[in-house]
Formats: structure tokens, sequence, C-alpha cells
């Protein structure tokens, strides 16, 4: 489908399917026929409980079964990706699918900058976590080479990054509330698709400007070995970040700041 979130108009909706529906059908068919495991992004609806939205990535194992669902847990409200008009947070958690090839877990698009959802999926033992993106060269492009590596060196696993590419135009113009005229061009997709390892090396990235196939060998016993080596796990202080996490959730939270007693000595 068009990535037609920046319009917020309804019509689009027509394009969600449930998670057996059309598009996850057609690719069971290739994952059995090719022994592989495919991470199919829709924009499913979820008739069961009120034809509810969402954005949603079905795992298909290399029998063609559709082995679970992971739903998009942060949406973005930047620039023009006016999601939150269609959908709201995931209620999947973090899950970590077992497949024929490795332990995987989806981190989908905008959650790649949360630091603590690339964590969730490692602690729930990711070894390949995969990054569906549509994302803007103007938007995100300079942070793209960097979030991802730095995710798979701190998470001990490694990372798929995975851009569309090329630009749409919709027949409507659309604003985002940020001074900008109206237009109907979402801007350029980059594309620059790539897998990040955990000991810091990254393979080349596809183009800016074609489709691609990345194709890329991964011992995934490099995570173990990572952990072994630099035992980020075993250094981690959980347990101090779980109870500062707790703290700065409740409405009485005070941010701990030690102010200089002579800070104004000098004025
Ligand atoms: N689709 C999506 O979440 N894009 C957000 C933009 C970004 O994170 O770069």
């Amino acid at each position: 489908m068009p990535f037609a979130f920046c319009t917020r108009e309804k019509r689009w909706c027509e394009f969600a399917e449930p998670v057996d529906g059309e598009s996850t059908q057609f690719l069971q068919e290739l994952a059995q026929k090719y022994n592989m495991v495919i991470v199919n992004p829709i924009l499913e609806r979820d008739v069961n409980h009120g034809e509810t939205i969402w954005n949603t990535a079905v795992v298909i194992g290399n029998n063609g079964n559709i082995i679970g669902i992971h739903r998009k847990n942060h949406i973005p409200r930047v620039g023009d990706f006016n999601e939150s008009t269609y959908y709201m947070e995931g209620n999947t958690g973090h899950p970590v699918f077992e497949t024929a090839y490795g332990k995987i877990g989806v981190n989908i698009c905008y959650g790649r900058h949360h630091p603590l959802n690339w964590l969730a999926f490692g602690l729930n033992g990711a070894e390949i976590v995969f990054n569906p993106s549509a994302t803007v060269g103007e938007l995100s492009e300079p942070m793209w080479p960097i979030e991802a590596r730095n995710a798979a060196i701190a998470n001990s696993y490694f990372v798929g990054s995975i851009n569309r590419v090329g630009t749409e135009v919709f027949p409507n113009p659309f604003t985002s509330g940020d001074g900008k005229p109206q237009h109907a061009d979402f801007g350029h997709f980059y594309g620059s698709s790539h897998f990040s390892a955990p000991d810091a090396s990254c393979t080349p990235s596809l183009s800016r400007y074609r489709d691609g196939l990345a194709i890329s060998d991964m011992d995934l016993n490099l995570c173990r070995q990572i952990k072994d080596k630099w035992a980020f796990r075993m250094t981690a202080r959980y347990d101090m970040y779980a109870s500062l996490l707790s703290e700065y959730l409740k409405p009485d939270f005070k941010p701990q700041v030690i102010v200089d007693p002579l800070i104004n000595k000098r004025a």
C-alpha cells in the first residue's frame, strides 16, 4: 500500500487486512516454497476487537505457518508521519519468535529511536531484530546509520535495517502543523537497507534510489561470543534503572538534581 498516513484520509484504511489476509497468504506460499522465514509488515484490521487498526508485523515460519505477530509500540508524532490518526500504540509487548533460523524480533520503524524498545527484544533473547521502516531523507537520514548499529552493539544481537525506496505523491495536498505550505509529496524514502552486527561491523547499504535485495550471512554464535567478551548484560545494573523508572512514573517524581550551592556566587 502507499505510505498514506501523512494524508490523514480515512479511505486508506481500505488497505487494512487481517493477520491471515491476502498479503500474508501470498507470502506463506513463498515461505514454504523457498524454506524462508518472512516478516510481513501490514496494516492490520482486527475484526474481533471492533475493527481496530494496528501497524503489525506478521512473522511467517519456513513451513508457511504464521508464528505470531508484533504490533508497533511507538507511534510517531513528527513531521508528516501522522500515523496516530490511524492506529494506537501496540499491545503485544516485545515478543521474540524462535524460528528455524534463529530467535527474531521486529522493532517497527519509529521504535528504533527508543533504546528501551531495542533492549526489551534483547532481554527476551533476540538474536536478530528486524527494523522494517518507511522514513524520508529530510527527517531521519543522519540518524539512520547510527541507531540500529548502536542497538546491535548495546544488545549483542544482529539488526536488519530495512527502508522503503522512492517518492510518493498523493492526490490531495496535506499539512502537518509544522508551518510548511501544503504539499502532496511525502519526500524521498532513502532505502539504504543494511545489516549491523554485535561486534560493530556492518554490511554496505543498498541503494538510496533503487529497490534491492540484501543477502548476508550471520553467525549467531557471535551474539554469545560478544556477550562473553563485553558482558554488557552482566554489567548493566538493571536493578538501578528499574528503580529509577518506577520512581519516574510516579506523579510526585523529583529529578535527582544536586544544585551547586555556589552557582550564583560570581553573578
Ligand atoms: N513510519 C514511521 O514510523 N516513520 C517515522 C519516521 C522515522 O522514525 O524516521
